[in-house]
């Protein structure tokens, strides 16, 4: 394998020469490394610094980045996992070359969560994190990072593939992205449920092609009570921007005020909120000196999480003015609109055109109004 030399954050590895001429997908290449994942792993640092688990796994860890750079950032003891011996051989010289005290595993992720237990465990697989979410429950002294890149199942994009691997229904609308986070956290807190185990989201975010879930499990059966009644569903217009949210376990049936058609609901998903405030108020602090791999992602990205309005749903305002038949000003002017009426309204993490509100949607329309 002809390696080279990268440096994320404060962690120097070596990783596989990609093929020029197939520079994407990265896993062409024989041992999987996407530079495009550094803000994922940055938050992830960010994360472990606020919490200092006892251990920590990387059950996925084909370069290791992730966990090396967990370990020599940290200073949290890691395991670094992975079922393919060829990433084992990498990561084994990556370790030796950061003169790292790692302990390293070459098993089936699953049967390696089944057998021991972690402080942190993380979940980064190829596509769904699905078929790994139980172990991991288990295997979970208190925390647990879930990376998926399934957007298409998750988003509604392919609808039967999200029910098969989410027992959710997905919908395709403009904050599908929303809606694929929070069906995966709606889905981990069902398995971790099984367990008398309750969720409680630190930092969880989707940007580009993944969505990002960094949660701390409690153990005990009201906290799982306690989880399972953030369960819930959005219903959506088929003709009009109306949408609600329901906390109920089981959805209604709901017509749309404007249309007087039923609403389509997806769900169950995850209803509350999907930060710990004093976590990612931690992280800003520390995210002003720390060496990141993506400083650029992160310094936009922590803030606007942080002021995002907890409303489980988004508007896209150039679809509302789009279907208003109005030309929208700018979407600063729509937010303090709504601020002075005396409603929350903020900017969404996941897109530029993405507002949260609890205004009702006529004051949305009349607010969107020049
Ligand atoms: C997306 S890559 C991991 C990326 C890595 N965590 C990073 O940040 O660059 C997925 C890795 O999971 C490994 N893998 C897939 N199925 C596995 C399983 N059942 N048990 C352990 N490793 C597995 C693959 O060999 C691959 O190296
Ligand atoms: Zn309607």
């Amino acid at each position: 394998m002809d390696l080279t030399q990268v440096t994320e954050g404060r962690t120097t590895i070596a990783v596989p020469c990609q093929n020029p001429d197939v520079p994407f997908p990265p896993g062409t290449a024989p041992v999987f490394y996407n530079s495009r994942m550094a803000l994922n792993r940055d938050t992830t640092v960010l994360v472990i610094r606020q919490t200092t688990p006892h251990s920590y796994l990387d059950a996925m860890a084909a370069s290791g980045i992730r966990g090396l750079r967990v370990g020599y950032e940290t200073g949290v003891p890691i395991t670094l996992n992975d079922k393919d011996p060829l990433a084992i051989d990498l990561i084994t010289h990556n370790v030796k070359a950061l003169d790292l005290d790692a302990r390293i595993t070459c098993r089936d992720a699953n049967s390696l969560m089944s057998d021991e237990k972690f402080g942190f465990v993380d979940l980064d697989p190829f596509g769904t994190p699905a078929p790994f979410i139980d172990a991991a429950i288990r295997s979970s002294g208190k925390y647990l990072g879930v990376t998926a890149t399934d957007t298409a199942p998750l988003c509604g994009a392919h609808l039967k593939a999200g029910i098969r691997r989410y027992m959710a229904r997905p919908l395709n609308t403009e904050y599908h992205t929303e809606v694929g986070l929070r069906i995966l956290l709606g889905n981990v807190a069902r398995h971790a449920a099984v367990y008398d185990k309750g969720v409680s989201p630190l930092f969880c975010y989707a940007h580009e092609h993944f969505v990002r879930l960094h949660l701390q499990l409690k153990s005990s059966a009201s906290a799982a009570d306690k989880s399972i009644a953030q369960l819930g569903y959005i219903h959506q217009c088929p003709k009009c921007p109306y949408r609600m949210e329901e906390q109920r376990f089981f959805p209604g049936v709901h017509t749309c005020p404007f249309c007087g058609v039923p609403l389509t609901p997806t769900g169950p998903l995850w209803t509350g909120s999907i930060h710990d405030p004093d976590i990612l108020a931690g992280m800003i602090m520390d995210a002003d000196t720390f060496v990141a791999g993506d400083k650029a992602g992160l310094s936009k990205l922590l803030p606007v999480c942080r002021d995002e309005p907890d409303i489980s749903f988004s508007y896209d305002y150039h679809k509302l003015g789009k279907f208003y038949r109005l030309s929208p000003g700018p979407i600063d002017v729509l937010l303090n609109r709504l601020r002075d009426k005396g409603y929350h309204a903020g900017r969404v993490h996941y897109s530029g055109y993405g507002i949260k509100t609890d205004a009702p949607l006529d004051e949305i329309r009349e607010c969107l109004s020049p």
